[in-house]
């Protein structure tokens, strides 16, 4: 699995070694050892989701609120989407700063996400199913989010206002400057 660190180099991207033969491909999505290797620590998933999206559907920017925070990681096996992370720690000296990366089941791109970051995508492909790993259960009382249309984030969305579709509550979703987050630096 090559790791590569993003402008947040604690967010990492992931690509697995692909074995290709004349059926097929095999590659292994997740490796607990390699995975606890790169971070420095253990990890441990308790439940993976998957969401099957439109075209322009825009999920996000979500996180979950303390002590129910979620580390993801995340990948598409259909389709392809613009995967959009938030650095949301309060003191981090790149509060507020974004990162943005493809992913598709054509690149076979990961993101590990860590706590402390706000998470969103928006469907590129006709559809796209998104799998992913989180250490910490749903709990609906501590989700939360920002919005993915605040100035503060300038996150250049690839597709006009009228092409996204998106959930009423991630139309209201606080800006940046009204973040409830208690997540602190270090
Ligand atoms: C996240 C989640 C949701 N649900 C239920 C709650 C709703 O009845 C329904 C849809 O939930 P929601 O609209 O919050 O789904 P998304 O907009 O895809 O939310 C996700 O979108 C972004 C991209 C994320 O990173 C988060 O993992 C997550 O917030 O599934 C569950 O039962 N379990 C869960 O873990």
């Amino acid at each position: 699995m090559l790791s590569q660190s993003l402008q947040l180099p604690e967010v990492l991207l992931l690509t697995p070694k692909v074995h290709s033969d004349e059926r097929g491909y095999f590659f292994e999505c997740f490796r607990q050892q390699q995975l606890q290797q790169l971070l420095e620590r253990d990890i441990q998933f308790v439940q993976e989701n998957q969401s099957r999206s439109s075209f322009g559907v825009l999920r996000g920017l979500h996180y979950q609120r303390q002590p129910q925070a979620q580390a993801k990681l995340v990948r598409v096996v259909e389709g392809e989407v613009l995967d959009v992370v938030v650095d949301i720690r309060h003191g981090s000296p790149r509060f507020g700063q974004t990162v943005q990366t493809v992913l598709s089941a054509e690149n076979n791109h990961q993101l590990f996400i860590p706590h402390g970051f706000a998470h969103g995508f928006l469907v590129l492909s006709p559809q796209a199913t998104v799998v992913y790993k989180v250490d910490n259960y749903y709990s609906a009382q501590h989700d939360a989010g920002l919005a993915y249309n605040d100035a503060n984030l300038a996150i250049n969305w690839p597709l006009s206002a009228k092409q996204l579709v998106i959930s009423t509550k991630d139309q209201q979703q606080p800006k940046l400057s009204q973040l409830q987050s208690e997540f602190n630096w270090k």
